[in-house]
């Protein structure tokens, strides 16, 4: 088997101290393979959000080890200055309200985040193109966000995320905001996404219509993990 593309050792965030201190994950290991897309459950409050953060990036742990892609990211502290580029290399984000920038159109919004990666314009546009194509939403592009539809937005904010063909897609409550249909395309894009690119795809949901669509799932209860499979 390949090597994970995620590998969390130990990991625990606390925020806070002393008596206000939360233990929002404790002693956490997790991999993740090229290819799997994995389903992170558990009640509101378990750590859900934490870990996917803490994957991103985005949240310093307390303690243990995290490898991204081969590389060693955190141990006991960042071990790379550059998050930013870090994250805008390795990790495609995909939130519950899918964030795009309102007044941008569709492609614009795609082509802003291949920009900041440093593709030249001419070339993020002919990129965004193609991705929203890919994703069935080409005909929409030149609208802005207000104009689309749930279904709509949300493969626009996947095509966003996967703009720089990040290997991790870490995605938070991305069916939340749409019918069961929509959900289903959209779990289905995340499979195909996961085969095709080989990508390792975490997704944090509530959503019961989409449990039984995962490689995987792990369940988190008091920031612990209760079970895998
Ligand atoms: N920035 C923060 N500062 C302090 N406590 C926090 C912070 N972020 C999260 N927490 C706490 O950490 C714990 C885990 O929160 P987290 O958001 O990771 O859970 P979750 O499983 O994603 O919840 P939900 O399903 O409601 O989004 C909770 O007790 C939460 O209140």
């Amino acid at each position: 088997m390949a090597a994970p593309l995620v590998e969390l050792r130990g990991i625990a965030k606390t925020y806070g101290r002393g008596e206000t201190a939360v233990h929002a994950l404790k002693d956490t290991d997790l991999q993740v393979y090229p290819g799997q897309v994995v389903g992170l459950l558990g009640p509101s409050g378990s750590g859900k959000t934490t870990l996917l953060n803490l994957i991103g990036c985005i949240v310093e742990p307390t303690r243990g080890r995290l490898n991204l892609d081969g590389e060693t990211v955190y141990d006991g502290r960042w071990l790379r200055s550059d998050l930013r580029r870090l994250r805008l290399e390795k990790i495609g984000f995909i939130f519950q309200f899918h964030n795009l920038l309102p007044f941008l159109t569709a492609e614009e919004n795609v082509a802003v985040a291949l920009d900041l990666a440093g593709v030249p314009g001419a070339e993020a546009r002919r990129r965004a193109r193609a991705l929203l194509d890919y994703l069935e939403v080409g005909h929409r592009g030149a609208t802005l966000p207000s104009r689309l539809s749930g279904g709509e937005a949300q493969r626009v904010a996947i095509a966003r995320a996967l703009a720089n063909r990040p290997r991790i897609i870490l995605a938070d409550e991305p069916t939340a905001a749409l019918d069961s249909g929509r959900a289903g395309m959209v779990m289905d894009l995340l499979r195909r996404l996961a085969i095709e690119q080989q990508a390792a795809i975490l997704v944090v949901t509530h959503d019961e219509t989409i449990f039984g669509r995962f490689d995987g799932t792990v369940t988190l209860r008091d920031g612990r993990v209760v079970s895998s499979g």
